[in-house]
């Protein structure tokens, strides 16, 4: 008996695997990552490409991805579809019938997607080389064959990318358009007024800033303050927080916000002035749009599926994640160090691709401690895909008391060090150390709202 041929660039086990994803619950942001990466003419089996379309339409008008919808819109599908996908959709049925219950791994997910994406691209390519081999075979004008074949072969690369190749003059337009329209740019003053002048004017779309601090020096504090002032300015958006539950964020929120000692809130003890300075609070703060996901193990792919999905919801422009190196990663078997270089670059990619804020706590590993210096970019732990990615580096140190009954104490400022700056200037920022109101800074080094 003679094994059966198997086509290299029909991967079965791999294209199982991403439609097996298609249903289960729990693979939900597996699912959306693998729906946004792979395009539907990437399968090799008509069904699986038929079924994979009908779930990305169901993705785009917000439905839910089941077996039901799935069905129903493949057959909604089928007047423009060709006939082979009417049988698919009985085909379809006995599938997911055959598969219902079976929740695939998530380790060899990375690697099915890559399988999938270049079994497609490859096919791609034979496809247009034996039409360019057949054209050859009939051509009467050589030249004439091999312009065609040119031209078929860089269609082919243009498919990949072509939303990204920008002409010059097309650039220099919009460039001019943006210096017309200074108004329309999209800047987000900080609350502190000294670090807006550093990053001139705040913080932008399309950028990643790294928060580093030591245990305690207040990075998660000034990455809520920074959050809620973006709200507070009018932009939706997120806060991702695996170290806190969402209660404990609004607690410092509410302490920032409203102005009431933290100490009091959480032992729910308020007095007058605190209940009526949360009472002021609550009116205006209640139609803020922040969404708080606090999930304590945050993925890099289930963040870039919330993010996505809150971005076509409600147009976010920010996201705030707290802190990276508590972010897990599905890869396996590497190094932690590249595991949180991926995904920093994940998080990176993602303010590009959705045009927002991303802001993003790291912690710091004892190196300036130690040498009793203030802290530096290459002192954030498993540093070095994170320095390289940031756009912009902001490092908390709170010097220490030196003399006095307080000495070796750390002392009432936290300095915040630009370390790196790819739009402005490098320096630092001397801040009142208010923690004790979840607060960074006093009102006389708070930017006031709707002005650097
Ligand atoms: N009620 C309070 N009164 C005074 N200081 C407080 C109070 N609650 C918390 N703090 C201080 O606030 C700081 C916590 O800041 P924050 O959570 O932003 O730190 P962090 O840099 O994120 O550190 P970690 O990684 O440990 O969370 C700590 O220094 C803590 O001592």
């Amino acid at each position: 008996m003679t094994a059966p041929v198997t086509d290299p660039l029909r991967p079965l086990e791999a294209e199982t695997y991403l439609v097996t994803l298609l249903t289960p619950v729990t693979r939900r942001a597996l699912r959306d990552e693998a729906l946004t990466q792979v395009d539907p003419g990437c399968f090799a089996d008509p069904m699986f490409e038929h079924m994979w379309r009908a779930a990305r339409a169901l993705r785009d008008d917000d439905r839910a991805i089941n077996v039901r919808n799935l069905l129903g819109r493949m057959r909604d599908d089928l007047p423009q579809r060709s006939p082979r996908d009417h049988a698919s959709v009985q085909r379809a049925a006995r599938w997911f019938e055959g598969h219902a219950g079976h929740v695939p791994e998530v380790g060899p997910f990375g690697e099915h997607i890559a399988t999938v994406t270049r079994c497609g691209r490859l096919r791609r390519l034979v496809e247009v080389l034996d039409s360019v081999r057949a054209q050859a075979l009939e051509a009467d004008d050589p030249a004439q064959a091999l312009t065609l074949a040119y031209e078929q072969l860089g269609k082919l690369d243009q498919a990949d990318d072509d939303e990204h190749v920008h002409s010059y003059a097309d650039l220099l337009d919009q460039f001019l358009e943006a210096q017309r329209t200074p108004d329309d740019a999209f800047i987000v003053p900080t609350p502190w007024t000294d670090l807006n002048g550093l990053l001139l004017g705040g913080l932008r779309a399309g950028r990643m800033y790294v928060v580093g601090g030591r245990p305690g020096d207040g990075k998660s504090i000034s990455v809520l303050q920074m959050a809620h002032r973006c709200a507070e300015l009018g932009h939706a958006g997120l806060v991702l927080s695996a170290e806190m539950g969402a209660p404990e964020v609004t607690d410092r929120m509410v302490s920032s916000g409203a102005v009431v000692e933290q100490s009091q809130i959480t032992r729910r003890r308020l007095d007058d002035d605190g209940w009526n300075r949360i009472g002021e609070y609550y009116n205006r703060a209640r139609s803020l749009p922040i969404t708080v996901v606090d999930k304590p193990n945050l993925t890099l792919p289930y963040i870039k599926s919330v993010a996505r999905e809150a971005k076509r919801r409600n147009n976010i422009r920010f996201m705030a994640v707290d802190y990276l190196q508590l972010v897990g990663s599905d890869s396996r078997g590497q190094q932690r160090e590249q595991e949180v270089a991926a995904i920093s670059r994940g998080l990176k990619q993602l303010s590009r691709e959705l045009d927002i804020v991303v802001l993003v706590a790291a912690q710091l590993n004892r190196e300036n401690v130690r040498a009793e210096r203030r802290p530096k970019a290459s002192d954030l732990r498993e540093s070095g895909g994170i320095e390289a990615d940031a756009d912009v580096i902001i490092l908390h140190h709170r010097p220490l008391i030196e003399e006095g009954d307080l000495k070796g104490q750390p002392g009432y400022t936290v300095v915040l060090y630009v370390d790196k700056n790819r739009i402005g200037r490098t320096g630092f920022v001397e801040l009142d150390w208010r923690a004790h109101y979840a607060t960074l800074g006093s009102t006389r080094q708070h930017a006031p709202i709707g002005g650097a």
